[in-house]
């Protein structure tokens, strides 16, 4: 199996290289905006500075880049037949639009975090949103990585408010609180809350903390090394070759039932 890497250069796009050839799958190749950027990358490995053309030489692109990247690869990508594994966070509503309209076409695998672990915390997340009532649980959701990270709150953190919203039955954008600051005034009943702490190395780190006048109960995930993402990410390639058109989720590739 042929797999393109968008984003080669970076921090998952390198880990990508290594987890694709002991997957025994074929690097096709990868996408840079400079490809002098290349040192440490296997010799030989063509390297593209667009979409289309790495397009032509594989049969699923893992793309870990750049919201920026989204809307223009999603037009590159339509009428190739070649599968979409994204794992880009920080996508606006424009740009999550753009992945609905190429799903409708091809295969795409977006989810805001490959690990396993997490996959099941929002799954324990929905539960704990549905079981505990909103009025006297508060959730806040805290989430810290390294001091690159360019989006916040991070893709996973959102991603994990829409279960707890899911389970109590409302839409996330209509309770979500991010950034407080200054007189803020109390917490709105019903809130799902959002930090974000940013410093050195840290890989990845999600809390979610429902507190009540009586009790809390958390539920923690530490990713200790971003190759997590890297296996996550490779896995749900090899499942989405030659699958249907569609948009799917971490979920569908590990075989649990929709949240
Ligand atoms: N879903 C998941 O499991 C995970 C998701 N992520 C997400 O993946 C993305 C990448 O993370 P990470 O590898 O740490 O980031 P890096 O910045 O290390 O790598 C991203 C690469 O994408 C390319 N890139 C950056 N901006 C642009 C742009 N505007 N246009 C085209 N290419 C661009 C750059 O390559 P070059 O300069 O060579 O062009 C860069 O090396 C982020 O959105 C992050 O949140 C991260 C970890 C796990
Ligand atoms: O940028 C990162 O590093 C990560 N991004 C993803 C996110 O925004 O949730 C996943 C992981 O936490 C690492």
């Amino acid at each position: 199996m042929r797999i393109g890497i968008a984003g080669i250069t970076g921090r998952v796009g390198r880990l990508l290289v290594e987890e694709v050839l002991a997957a025994g799958a074929t690097v096709a190749g990868g996408t840079t905006r400079s490809p002098e950027q290349a040192a440490g990358l296997p010799a030989g490995l063509p390297l593209f500075t667009t979409m289309s053309a790495l397009a032509k030489e594989c049969e699923v692109v893992i793309d870990f880049t750049h919201a920026d990247t989204v809307a223009s690869s999603a037009q590159a990508l339509v009428g190739t037949g070649v599968a979409w594994v994204l794992g880009t966070t920080g996508l606006s509503a424009q740009q999550n639009q753009a992945l609905r309209d190429a799903a409708g076409d091809i295969t795409i695998v977006h989810a805001a975090n490959f690990s396993p672990g997490v996959t099941l915390v929002r799954r324990l997340a929905q539960m704990m949103g549905q079981a505990l009532p909103a009025d006297s649980y508060d959730a806040e959701i805290v989430e810290m990585h390294h001091r690159q990270k360019v989006d916040a709150p991070s893709g996973t953190a959102l991603a994990i408010g829409q279960a707890v919203a899911l389970g109590r039955g409302v839409a996330l954008e209509d309770v979500r609180e991010s950034g407080r600051d200054g007189l803020t005034g109390p917490r709105k009943p019903g809130a799902i809350g959002f930090a974000a702490l940013r410093g050195g190395q840290i890989v990845g780190e999600h809390d979610v903390l429902f507190t009540s006048a009586d009790e809390q109960i958390t539920l923690s995930h530490r990713a200790f090394d971003r190759r997590i993402f890297a296996t996550g990410a490779v896995r749900a390639a090899l499942w989405a070759k030659g699958r249907e058109a569609g948009l799917y989720s971490m979920e569908d590739v590990l075989g649990l039932p929709p949240l």
